[in-house]
């Protein structure tokens, strides 16, 4: 079946996406971003530089600037920033089409409200069907066509399964769910952890101590996504472990480097430069786990430090030092 896919938001992996669904060549796909002179370089080049410098983008997707291109769109994906989709929900709703499917992309959860984006999502644009993308692919490896694998949730398996099958191809594989809570958890908890591994790299607590990290962080992710009505099952699967063991280890993540240069006593703010999704994640993560008597020992200590209230040394010591327990 062929279906009209419009992705909104033309960064790495709006842009990284669009091209691998284009190539699927079944689809008509348009990437449609909020920068008429980028669009307009695009369409001219079909490369996107900044974000995917050298990869040429195929010739049957489409681009535009302008909201009403998503207009005939069965499927529109959202691939800006967590904390952006809000506002583009509610600058591109007046022009969906009454059955259009809404993905969110994003990695994060909304740090107003402590609400999943697909709950959000259906606060915004009542209505319609809400899905979410998630799992372990860097916009370059996707965009160069590299094997990648990711998770697509919706409440209705029924979507879930049209979207897996929609937008799949030979290099980009999705595996549908119908648990969106674990999902998008694991996306948002895992940059989190990342940013955790990074300052065990940038100030040197060695290759023990990371391994340590990403087995008790999924530990405390699992808590988390159980407590939120989510299954412990999809933790161990792609967006959970897989994206983990990927961002905890490759220097192709921004939530590791960012976590490097905090373990090197580097002052980088995360609201300038490029995106960290974790570093907003932390802070909300840790109030509603509090909220929910959810034990985050990691994710709490990763807020405190982030937020300056927390010194690496004495991170550590707490985490070491906390009662022994059972596994
Ligand atoms: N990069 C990656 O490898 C992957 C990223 N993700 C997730 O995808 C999300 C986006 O990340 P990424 O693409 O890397 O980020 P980028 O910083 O590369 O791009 C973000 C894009 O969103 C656009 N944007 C921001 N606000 C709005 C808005 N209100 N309306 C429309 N467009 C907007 C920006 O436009 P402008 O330039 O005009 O500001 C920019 O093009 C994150 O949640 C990330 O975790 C998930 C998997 C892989
Ligand atoms: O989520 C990602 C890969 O799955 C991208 O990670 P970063 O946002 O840390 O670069």
């Amino acid at each position: 079946m062929s279906e009209k896919i419009a992705v909104v938001g033309a960064g790495a992996f709006g842009t990284a996406l669009a091209a691998v669904i284009a190539l699927t060549e079944r689809n008509a796909v348009t990437l449609v971003g909020r920068d008429p002179e980028l669009i307009a370089d695009l369409k001219a080049e079909r490369l996107h530089d900044a974000v995917l410098p050298g990869i040429a983008l195929p010739e049957s997707l489409a681009f535009s600037a302008e909201p009403d291109a998503i207009g005939d769109a069965d499927i529109v994906l959202f691939a800006m920033p967590s904390q952006a989709q809000a506002d583009a929900a509610r600058q591109y709703r007046p022009y969906l089409g009454s059955s259009a499917i809404v993905v969110t992309c994003a990695k994060g959860i909304e740090r107003a409200t402590g609400n999943l984006l697909t709950d959000m999502l259906e606060r915004e644009i009542p209505g319609h069907a809400v899905a979410a993308l998630s799992g372990p692919g860097f916009a370059a490896d996707i965009a160069k066509g590299l094997p990648t694998a990711m998770a697509i949730a919706a409440a209705d398996m029924d979507v879930a399964e049209r979207l897996a099958h929609a937008i799949s191809g030979r290099t980009f594989r999705l595996y549908a769910s119908s648990d969106r809570v674990g999902v998008q958890l694991g996306g948002a908890l895992k940059n989190v952890l990342a940013i955790a591994c990074g300052i065990v790299e940038g100030a040197g607590i060695g290759d023990s101590a990371r391994a340590a990290l990403i087995a008790r962080g999924l530990a405390e992710m699992s808590r988390f996504v159980v407590a939120k009505g989510g299954q412990a099952d999809t933790v161990r699967g792609l967006s959970g472990l897989g994206d983990l063991v990927l961002t905890a280890t490759s220097h192709q993540s921004r939530n590791l480097r960012f976590g490097i240069a905090l373990g090197r006593g580097e002052t980088v703010d995360p609201a300038h430069g490029e995106l960290v999704e974790g570093a907003f994640a932390a802070a909300v993560a840790s109030r509603l786990a509090q909220s929910l008597a959810v034990s985050m020992p990691i994710t709490d200590a990763v807020s405190a430090i982030i937020d300056g209230k927390l010194g690496i040394a004495e991170a550590i010591d707490q985490l070491m030092t906390r009662p022994i327990t059972t596994e």
